[in-house]
């Protein structure tokens, strides 16, 4: 889906400040993978703070999953799944009887050419739009016909980072990731401040609490919005094109923090991406969706191996794009 990038933009260049970039040098280098703690850029005032929030996240992720039912006889239940979906817009079929679903805390990516229907696909496991027919399942409950009042609950456990951020503009980069904080209830003050630091820190946007969303670059306004995202203390996180207008480098630290989240938080996640090398180093499992059906729905070792000339074209023409 094209996202206008800039929310009410203030004509500052999308790569002005100068982008800072998360994680240690080791990091930075490229050499780590999903084991470096997540809390290991956090400073020493906060990392308590932040410490006991990600327990309690990664304890409420591996209850969750406990939870979902055992629908099919194996464990552990999906905790998303479309069965058979299908979506039109007037004549024009998006998605025809589409199946896939994704494990709690595995990663799934959902990859396929321009239009395909990867961003209405996330769309409706949020209940922005409808299925016309088939169902959609999160957390063992079949939400396809929930109202929008059931579907805000759902949103608190399924979270969604977009292009843009989607940032509220008019309230500093601190505010913004202290909202759903404040909305719990439950916090101090002074522990809002600290894991709102700590947050910031980790995702690699340290001291730019005071900052407008608007003087952000790309890179930082998603990292922000990762941190406000992991604030909400969700279960699973829906990325819509996480390296799209990144530069590298940003884009591989962006990998590196996702892959964090998946072993050290179990968060569930769905990456809708164009970018092959990202599917490759995070995905558990992809779908490829081509002509409004699931193409393709295994790992990215069964795709590469396949003999499917749609498969092999995409495939190829990555590898003409990018290199190796
Ligand atoms: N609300 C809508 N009303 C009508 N058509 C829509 C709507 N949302 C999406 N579409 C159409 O559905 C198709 C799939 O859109 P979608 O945004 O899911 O594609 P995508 O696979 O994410 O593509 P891209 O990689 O370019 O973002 C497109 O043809 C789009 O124009």
């Amino acid at each position: 889906m094209a996202h206008d990038d800039e929310q009410g933009g203030t004509g500052v260049p999308d790569n002005e400040p100068e982008q800072k970039v998360p994680g240690s040098e080791a990091e930075q280098r490229g050499d780590v993978d999903g084991e470096t703690p997540l809390t290991a850029e956090v400073s020493p005032d906060v990392a308590e703070a932040v410490g006991e929030f990600m327990e309690r996240a990664a304890a409420q992720n591996e209850a969750a999953a406990e939870e979902i039912p055992d629908t099919k006889n194996h464990k552990p239940g999906s905790y998303i799944s479309f069965e058979k979906v299908s979506k039109s817009f007037g004549a024009f079929d998006v998605l025809k009887s589409v199946s896939f679903c994704v494990n709690p805390g595995e990663t799934l990516c959902i990859l396929g050419r321009s239009g395909v229907g990867k961003s209405v696909s996330l769309q409706m496991l949020l209940g922005f739009l409808r299925a016309d027919s088939g169902t959609v399942r999160i957390a063992g409950e079949d939400v396809t016909n929930f109202s929008e009042k059931q579907m805000q609950a759902i949103r608190r456990k399924v979270t969604m980072v977009f292009q843009n951020g989607a940032l509220f503009d008019s309230i500093t980069v601190g505010e913004n990731v202290a909202f759903p904080l404040r909305e719990r209830g439950d916090m101090e003050e002074d522990q809002i401040y600290q894991v709102v630091k700590g947050l910031l820190e980790m995702v690699g946007v340290a001291g730019m609490d005071h900052l407008l969303p608007s003087d952000l670059s790309t890179g930082m306004k998603r990292s922000v919005a990762i941190a406000r995202a992991l604030a909400a203390q969700p279960e699973a996180v829906l990325y819509d094109e996480p390296t799209t207008m990144v530069d590298p480098l940003m884009a591989h630290l962006l990998g590196n923090l996702i892959e964090r989240l998946k072993q050290q938080l179990h968060l569930t996640s769905i990456v809708v991406t164009h970018d092959m090398r990202f599917a490759k180093k995070l995905a558990d499992r992809v779908v490829f969706l081509h002509e409004g059906e699931a193409k393709f729905f295994g790992t990215m070792e069964e795709m590469e191996k396949s003999d499917d000339p749609v498969l092999r074209e995409f495939l190829t023409l990555d590898e003409l794009v990018l290199p190796a």
